[in-house]
């Protein structure tokens, strides 16, 4: 996805292409195998960690480490969406350790109910957006790390009920504090 973002060292110069692995110089051609990379990654076991900061940057370094070198790495720059600015890059780690403080402390939403599940893993995922740490990839990195918090909590997880529409639509408005339509979207594909 493109991002309003400031002049970018990651891109080739005069562009907003993303600089990578593959040295694909033209948006429509980096979408392409970017996607097929990425799935050829999401279909491998996801690196099991301990839902922590470290697994979360752990998991998108397996998703994107074939297409960007700095797979897995805290963006540098300030980037927005929408007219949203996610949040400033020297903010990062601390606000990324504070949700998975949280989230440890919330003993990993492990032993809730399923609306409970979906309520809490809601406003874990709504802050990690708003955080947005890495430069690209957040999304898919997000939906992931969810899948895998629903396991470890005992739930399946359905990848297949997943609209994508539906899933922008509740991330917005998660963004402005509406995390309810996000509960509703996870309570739907978790059994
Ligand atoms: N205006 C917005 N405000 C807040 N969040 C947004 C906005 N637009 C998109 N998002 C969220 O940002 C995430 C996408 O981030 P990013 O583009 O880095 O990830 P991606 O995996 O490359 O893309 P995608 O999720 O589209 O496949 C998604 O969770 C999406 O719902």
């Amino acid at each position: 996805m493109v991002y309003a973002a400031e002049a970018d060292p990651l891109c080739y110069p005069g562009t907003t292409v993303l600089r990578n692995r593959l040295d694909v110089q033209d948006q429509a051609g980096l979408d392409e195998v970017e996607l097929a990379l990425f799935l050829i990654r999401a279909d491998e076991p996801i690196a099991s960690g301990a839902l922590d900061y470290a697994h979360y940057k752990a998991i998108h370094h397996h998703l994107f480490q074939d297409i960007y070198d700095w797979a897995g790495e805290v963006r540098a720059i300030r980037i927005g969406k929408g007219g949203n600015w996610f949040c400033y890059p020297e903010y990062i780690d601390a606000e990324m350790i504070r949700i998975f403080d949280d989230l440890a402390v919330a003993n990993y939403l492990v032993g809730l109910w399923p609306h409970d599940f979906a309520v809490q893993a809601a406003h874990v995922l709504a802050e990690i957006n708003a955080v947005h740490p890495f430069r690209e990839g957040n999304g898919r990195t997000q939906l992931t790390f969810l899948a895998v918090l629903a396991e470890h909590a005992g739930f399946t997880f359905d990848d297949d009920a997943l609209d994508r529409d539906r899933v922008l639509g509740a991330m917005i408005g998660s963004f402005s504090g509406d995390e309810q339509p996000l509960a509703a979207l996870i309570a739907d594909i978790i059994a």
